[in-house]
């Protein structure tokens, strides 16, 4: 449930209408709903209330907005992040050093040594490689640096193949059979205080029976490696809950998650850490944009020009994502379209084919579910700018991201002397 919703004819977040916003702060703007980020907080922490040693730390790639981190630190969450940047903007929404994760395949020199000077909580190292090097760059300070090694449990999450991360052949942890060799070698290390395992096969799951099968292999590695003397004290188990993008997606509820959770972990006698992004944010947000003109007269149905582009909302063009598109003072007429935005390519496109409520130019529609993985993913191309983002709450909103014009992005360009 979000709290998106007609209200006298007109679509409101909260109590604020879009059009409203829309006047305000122009579009396109993505517009965040304060009370459907709490209640998705609630939501998932009671879901896990069965499990009584944990830490939520929220995905950040999946909404970075200060904002938005500052909402979820008040309902307690932690963070976890994949870059500097990510850590930076957690300490700045002021979630605790000790509740951050830091996740990633690449991370850096510099990146590590950013985690070990602010005392982030976890590394979750990803290779043998990177858990030398962070061992020797926390010895040098005379620290042991707390980490979980990511294992790769070759499960199939049933998703989009470019958002899988735990078959074999992705680039995401240790291979389950290399587990125990990578455990023996990196818990000796002076530098590192290993204590425990990670795992994460990929996001928008709408299934709990992938998750089940590598929480199970998580569970039988941990028996191992206690079988052979190492300490295992947490386990993280990443993210990846699903939410529905469109009518008929029925994604595991965080009651039913917890369940399962709860169950297959009961003997592990670890604290458990949870990685949730999408779940939280997804369907909490929604991309504000206006129809620039509707064009007839091709091969097909009319084309929808809305003022929102690939740039602002990458996900239809990247993974052929469904984002349900829906009139803010729909007539009560339909109408079957194709909706593309203005850059110059044919993959900018966010619905071919689509019955939709009827549009002429000027007026304001949403793409739902646009909370999770859409300002994040914004470029400039087309140097359309970056798209701003209000956080509503009641009947106020602020503008918690400001519209970066083109012209700002050219400043920060330098054309040479010798050019
Ligand atoms: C390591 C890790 N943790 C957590 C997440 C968050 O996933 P989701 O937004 O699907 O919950 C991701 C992204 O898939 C990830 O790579
Ligand atoms: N960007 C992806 C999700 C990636 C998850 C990364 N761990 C999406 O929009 O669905």
């Amino acid at each position: 449930m979000d709290h998106f919703a007609l209200k006298n004819g007109v679509l409101h977040a909260e109590d604020v209408p879009l059009t409203r916003i829309a006047e305000e702060v122009g579009t396109p703007v993505y517009v965040y709903s304060r009370a459907t980020l709490e209640r998705h907080a609630r939501v998932f922490r009671e879901g896990l209330e069965g499990v009584p040693h944990k830490l939520i730390a929220f995905a950040v790639k999946a909404n970075p907005n200060l904002a938005v981190l500052k909402v979820l630190q008040q309902q307690g969450f932690g963070a976890d992040v994949v870059s500097g940047g990510e850590l930076i903007r957690a300490l700045a929404a002021g979630m605790a050093p000790e509740m951050i994760v830091f996740s990633g395949v690449g991370k850096t020199r510099a990146e590590l040594e950013l985690g070990l000077d602010k005392g982030i909580g976890q590394f979750n190292i990803e290779s043998r490689e990177e858990g030398r090097e962070l061992a020797e760059l926390a010895a040098a300070r005379g620290e042991r640096a707390p980490a979980c090694l990511r294992i790769n449990p070759d499960v199939d999450a049933k998703t989009h193949e470019k958002i899988s991360t735990g078959k074999a052949e992705n680039k995401f942890g240790i291979p389950m059979v290399h587990a125990r060799e990578a455990y023996d070698e990196l818990a000796a290390l002076e530098g590192l205080n290993l204590r425990g395992v990670a795992v994460h096969i990929g996001s928008q799951l709408l299934d709990l029976e992938p998750l089940e099968t590598a929480f199970a292999k998580v569970g039988t590695l941990v028996e191992d490696l206690r079988a052979a003397g190492h300490t295992i004290t947490h386990v993280d188990l990443g993210g990846g809950l699903g939410v529905p993008y469109r009518a008929g997606e029925n994604p595991p509820s965080p009651a039913g998650y917890g369940a399962m959770v709860a169950r297959v972990t009961k003997d592990w006698g670890v604290h458990l850490t949870f990685e949730p992004g999408r779940v939280i944010a997804g369907n909490a947000g929604v991309l504000l944009t206006q129809v620039v003109r509707v064009k007839r007269g091709g091969n097909g149905p009319p084309f929808v020009i809305v003022d929102a582009a690939m740039n602002d909302l990458a996900r239809p063009a990247l993974y052929g994502a469904w984002h349900d598109f829906i009139a803010v003072e729909p007539s009560g007429e339909r109408m079957t379209a194709n909706i593309v935005g203005p850059i110059c390519e044919t993959g900018d496109t966010f619905a071919r084919d689509r019955e939709c409520d009827a549009l002429v130019a000027g007026d304001l529609a949403v793409f739902r579910t646009g909370g999770a993985y859409g300002a994040t993913m914004a470029s400039s191309y087309n140097s359309r700018g970056f798209v701003p983002e209000a956080l509503v709450d009641g009947d106020r909103f602020a503008v918690v991201a400001d519209r970066i014009p083109a012209a700002a992005i050219m400043d920060a360009e330098r054309v040479p002397d010798w050019l």
